[in-house]
């Protein structure tokens, strides 16, 4: 006689993947410490700014617990590392211990953070034997799992030398295994690269969500669009010039197009550095034949970034604006996506990947809205939104739109922009660094 029923979920049952990436489903967990390494970025000041990408990894700690594995959980927060001084600076904005309350509320169990002796600008240098007694209450049930400090305040996450091989050796030293679920973190730091070398490692259920439609991205239904925008020009000015080359069209915003417009038309924009503009000028050469780039037209300067201070902002022309020097330009003019080469782009594409915070939020906000909004009229066109601040400020903006779009099969939600365009600047997601050493794990196993 049955008994039950139960449900084939079709979209997962399609979600292939290439059989070298070790998976958290095949790892052997029962009564195992598990090192989980995610990507819970989300904390501005202190607060969750937005839960999704705490929630997407839900499932992996369920899998987890589930199959008998006591977890360890860490993140990076913000960066707290000066690349010129080397200096780490511990502030408790940057603290995990926001995202453990949502994870207590939302899991009803308990977790502890263990205080580990910080010397700054050191950070901490190492990880204190006193958390033996945490993993003991792990083991015996007492607590629910345990969330390192900041993976970045560790003198060894980010290091290259000594101090990331003694960090990562005593980090291997608290599991038996080891999970990455973080595909928005795609350096390979000590949390997410180095500890592979270790301990039996696996991909967890997001970062294999991730790296499935990450490959629809890279076999894009055309015209295919790309909209980048932002604040972290260092890392992404790299892959622009491999993106450039795989679009249809690019819409640059935000720092990025700043930079941009003083390569090209020899601007001088506050807060753009000489060195950035030298970064672009090779994209204004790929540009002059291929003509890709579409730009907007207007933009908002302001004469200061605390604020929308009524008379000390204004919109420019970039083609009338008849100055070359101008205060900080802080976001794009609505009206820029109501028209021509532009809204073209926008609603004729059938792919379009977006990660664009148009201007410097909370106080400029309108050019992002509507982008969104334009891009959503787009009922045809498979929706990418990627990235941490582009999520955020999308669900604040539009909160309907992004709630219909979390669930929608025209939209797809990565936790990661950079992650996206590292990818498309590699074509190949198996191409990062964190996913290249997860198959390399499971070779050396063999
Ligand atoms: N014109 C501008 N001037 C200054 N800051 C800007 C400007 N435009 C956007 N920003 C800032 O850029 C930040 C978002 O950029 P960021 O590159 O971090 O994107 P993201 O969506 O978080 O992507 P990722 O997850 O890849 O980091 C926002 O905090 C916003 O205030
Ligand atoms: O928010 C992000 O983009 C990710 O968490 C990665 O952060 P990072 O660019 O500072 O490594």
């Amino acid at each position: 006689m049955k008994v039950g029923y139960s449900v084939d979920d079709e979209r997962e049952a399609a979600q292939q993947l290439d059989p070298s990436l070790p998976l958290l489903q095949d790892a052997d967990l029962r009564d195992k410490i598990v090192l989980l390494r995610v990507d819970h970025n989300v904390v501005k000041k202190g607060r969750v700014q937005d839960q999704y990408r705490i929630d997407v990894t839900l499932a992996t700690m369920y899998n987890i617990v589930e199959r008998g594995g006591r977890p360890i959980i860490m993140t990076h927060i913000g960066r707290p590392l000066d690349k010129k001084t080397k200096a780490i600076t511990v502030n408790k904005d940057d603290a995990v211990d926001a995202v453990v309350a949502y994870l207590q509320r939302k899991l009803r169990i308990k977790f502890v953070v263990p205080q580990f002796h910080i010397i700054e600008p050191e950070g901490i240098v190492d990880i204190d034997t006193s958390v033996n007694w945490l993993i003991h209450d792990l083991k015996e049930g007492k607590i629910g799992g345990i969330y390192l400090p900041n993976t970045r305040w560790f003198a060894g996450e980010e290091d290259k030398g000594d101090k990331r091989e003694r960090f990562v050796i005593q980090l291997a030293g608290l599991a038996d295994v080891y999970v990455n679920d973080a595909f928005g973190s795609w350096q390979p730091h000590a949390s997410t690269y180095q500890i592979t070398k270790l301990l039996p490692s696996y991909a967890g259920l997001c970062l294999q969500d991730e790296l499935f439609n990450v490959k629809l991205v890279l076999n894009p239904a055309r015209p295919f669009v790309a909209v980048v925008a932002g604040a972290k020009y260092d890392t992404k000015i790299g892959p622009l010039k491999e993106i450039y080359k795989k679009v249809d069209k690019l819409i640059l915003g935000g720092l990025i197009f700043n930079t941009f417009l003083c390569a090209k038309y020899g601007f001088k924009i506050a807060g753009v550095e000489d060195s950035d503009i030298e970064l672009a000028r090779e994209l204004v050469e790929q540009d002059k034949n291929e003509k890709k780039i579409v730009e907007l037209p207007y933009v908002v300067e302001s004469d200061v970034t605390d604020g929308r201070h009524e008379g000390k902002f204004r919109t420019i022309s970039i083609k009338d604006s008849g100055s070359k020097e101008f205060k900080y330009v802080v976001d794009v003019d609505p009206k820029s996506f109501e028209e021509g080469a532009v809204l073209e782009a926008l609603t004729s594409a059938k792919t379009i990947f977006v990660n664009a915070v148009m201007g410097l939020v909370p106080h400029f906000w309108q050019g992002t809205r509507k982008m969104d909004e334009v891009i959503d009229r787009n009922r045809e066109a498979q929706k990418f939104y990627g990235g941490g601040d582009t999520l955020q400020v999308f669900k604040s903006l539009l909160p309907g739109i992004y709630h219909e779009a979390m669930d929608s099969p025209k939209y797809y939600l990565f936790t990661g922009g950079g992650t996206v365009l590292k990818v498309l600047e590699e074509g190949d997601p198996f191409g990062l660094d964190i996913v290249k050493a997860l198959v390399e794990n499971k070779r050396q196993r063999a």
